[in-house]
């Protein structure tokens, strides 16, 4: 078990704009909480502050709190690289690294100390059996990540998350840009690693919130508006604009 994630009132603002509007949620462990709204509604914002990703964009500020079991990750004690093993993100496009599908995720492991060959290897296998792309790599672990197509350099850049040992997993629409056989990789992948990890994931693909995710949060236009087991938020949902919006009457 790992320590809730919480959010308590959050705000973050770019300048003077408002993006995300005091938001308190509870995360369930172990299991996918998915974060849906149209467009420029804030999921974005949302997620990158739950591991200090928004700490990089000049301008944004956030009030609040973020809460790790009773640790505030805003504290000046957190130490960020840290935070971003034990909260790791997946993002849109693949992104690995310019470097061999085996460095690619020796490298995390490797900036934290761990030195030995055999260790590397078998955190490498492990990440990349964990990510379901093992078989399709172990011949060519030696050969460039860019070689790889879209889908498995997305799970690579899920593996190289693993690697570290995250005890959640930010997820910002990591299927949008693949096609339907990768996406559905994606989304099995997702039903496995929820057995151990927490798993947040922004998408605006209704179908998607629905197979892979046991909780949603309905955003509009930077406010939580409803937030329920996602079969409740897809079947009865208390708002008639989550209504509208899953529905695929806006958005
Ligand atoms: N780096 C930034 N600088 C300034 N404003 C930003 C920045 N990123 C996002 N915003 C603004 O914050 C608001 C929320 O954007 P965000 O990307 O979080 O929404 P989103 O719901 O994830 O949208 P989408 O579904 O289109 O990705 C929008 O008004 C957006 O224009």
């Amino acid at each position: 078990m790992t320590d809730t994630l919480r959010t308590e009132n959050l705000k973050v603002y770019y300048g003077e704009h408002e993006a995300v509007k005091g938001i308190d949620m509870t995360f369930a462990e172990q299991s996918v909480t998915a974060l849906i709204g149209p467009s420029g509604c804030g999921k974005s914002t949302f997620l990158r502050s739950l591991n200090r990703m928004n700490d990089e964009i000049p301008g944004s500020r956030q009030t609040g709190n973020i809460w790790i079991g009773d640790k505030d990750i805003n504290s000046s004690e957190t130490d960020v690289t840290v935070l971003r093993q034990k909260i790791g993100m997946v993002w849109q496009r693949p992104n690995p690294f310019y470097k061999s599908i085996y460095e690619n995720i020796a490298f995390g492991p490797k900036y934290h100390g761990i030195k030995n060959r055999k260790q590397l290897d078998q955190i490498v296998e492990d990440s990349l059996r964990k990510a379901a792309l093992w078989d399709e790599v172990k011949d060519r672990l030696h050969t460039s990540a860019l070689s790889l197509s879209g889908g498995q350099q997305q799970r690579l850049c899920i593996a190289r998350a693993l690697s570290v040992n995250p005890d959640i997993l930010l997820l910002d629409e990591p299927a949008s840009a693949l096609d339907p056989i990768s996406t559905s990789k994606i989304e099995e992948l997702i039903g496995e690693l929820k057995k151990s990890l927490t798993i947040v994931i922004v998408t605006h693909n209704m179908q998607q919130a629905a197979r892979v995710s046991d909780f949603t949060a309905y955003f509009y236009l930077g406010s939580l508006m409803e937030y329920n087991e996602t079969s409740i938020i897809f079947t009865n949902p208390s708002k008639p604009n989550t209504q509208e919006y899953i529905s695929g009457r806006f958005g």
